[in-house]
């Protein structure tokens, strides 16, 4: 199977002299084209920090990262973001979108930058997305008119306007209510099963449990790891006992 993401030995320090903390500690990662990994692990365990390393957005202190057969050292910060922007998918716990704009307008923006003439195209793709994160009704709606779940599934959506090889997930349902935590991950797991790998980093076993493949992290290490089988839709109780089981174990 490809690999979307080949991460070998990344050390990321944060301070100098004294201050210096090592918070990636030679992290090795490797993620298949279409697979569902979480990453779990204390606060402060390093789990954000592999995840803006493996993205891009941070650069790293040590080690190699190889994102789509591309090295991503060998990138400067413009390259990187576009190919953020065209390949990655990136979501956070709260979506950061302009107040100024509606909801369908934040999904667009950062497809259109730069080249206007395709916005009839892309506003298309939008609702299409809209519709099937099931909130088209909202497209004009303001970002501060809407719940943080309506929220969370239009920033779904701008991720997806790329059709991206991968998506990062920070913490992505950590401010939902768990009725709202329980349909956006009913939409990763759609999205996923349509092939974009996903890697989310969270704290919740309940969120864990839908992934296929969960890497502990303590002390910016990667400890252990837990494999699951696809998700049936039957087995998630089960499922969720076994992550919490393999928390206890690994001391999280
Ligand atoms: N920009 C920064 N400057 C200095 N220290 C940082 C910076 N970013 C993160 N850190 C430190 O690195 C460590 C790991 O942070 P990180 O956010 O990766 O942890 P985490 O496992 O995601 O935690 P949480 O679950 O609380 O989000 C923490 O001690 C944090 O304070």
């Amino acid at each position: 199977m490809e690999k979307i993401i080949i991460g070998e030995h990344i050390v990321k320090t944060f301070g100098e002299g004294d201050e210096e903390r090592t918070v990636l500690d030679g992290v090795s990662i490797e993620i298949n084209e279409g697979e569902f990994v979480a990453v779990m692990g204390p606060s402060g365990s390093g789990k954000s920090t592999l995840l803006f390393a493996l993205s891009g957005i941070d650069g790293v202190d040590g080690g190699k990262i190889v994102f789509d057969g591309k090295d991503l050292s060998a990138f400067g910060e413009t390259e990187l973001s576009d190919i953020r922007r065209t390949k990655m998918g990136l979501i956070f716990q709260q979506p950061t979108m302009l107040k100024s704009l509606n909801i369908l307008d934040n999904i667009i923006l950062p497809s259109i930058r730069g080249n206007r003439k395709n916005i009839a195209k892309v506003s298309e793709k939008a609702r299409t997305l809209l519709k099937r994160v099931g909130i088209a009704e909202l497209e004009t709606r303001d970002t501060t008119q809407v719940s943080g779940g309506q929220l969370q599934r239009a920033g779904i959506c701008r991720a997806l306007m790329s059709s991206p090889k991968i998506i990062f997930g920070d913490e992505p349902t950590g401010a939902l209510n768990s009725k709202s935590a329980h349909e956006i991950m009913d939409i990763f797991s759609e999205i996923n099963a349509d092939g974009t790998a996903i890697m989310l980093v969270t704290h919740d076993a309940k969120v864990a449990a839908r992934t296929e493949r969960i890497l502990f992290m303590l002390d910016g290490k990667i400890v252990s790891e837990l494999k699951l089988p696809k998700l049936n839709g039957s087995d998630i109780e089960r499922r969720v006992e076994e992550v919490t089981a393999k928390m206890l174990e690994v001391g999280i």
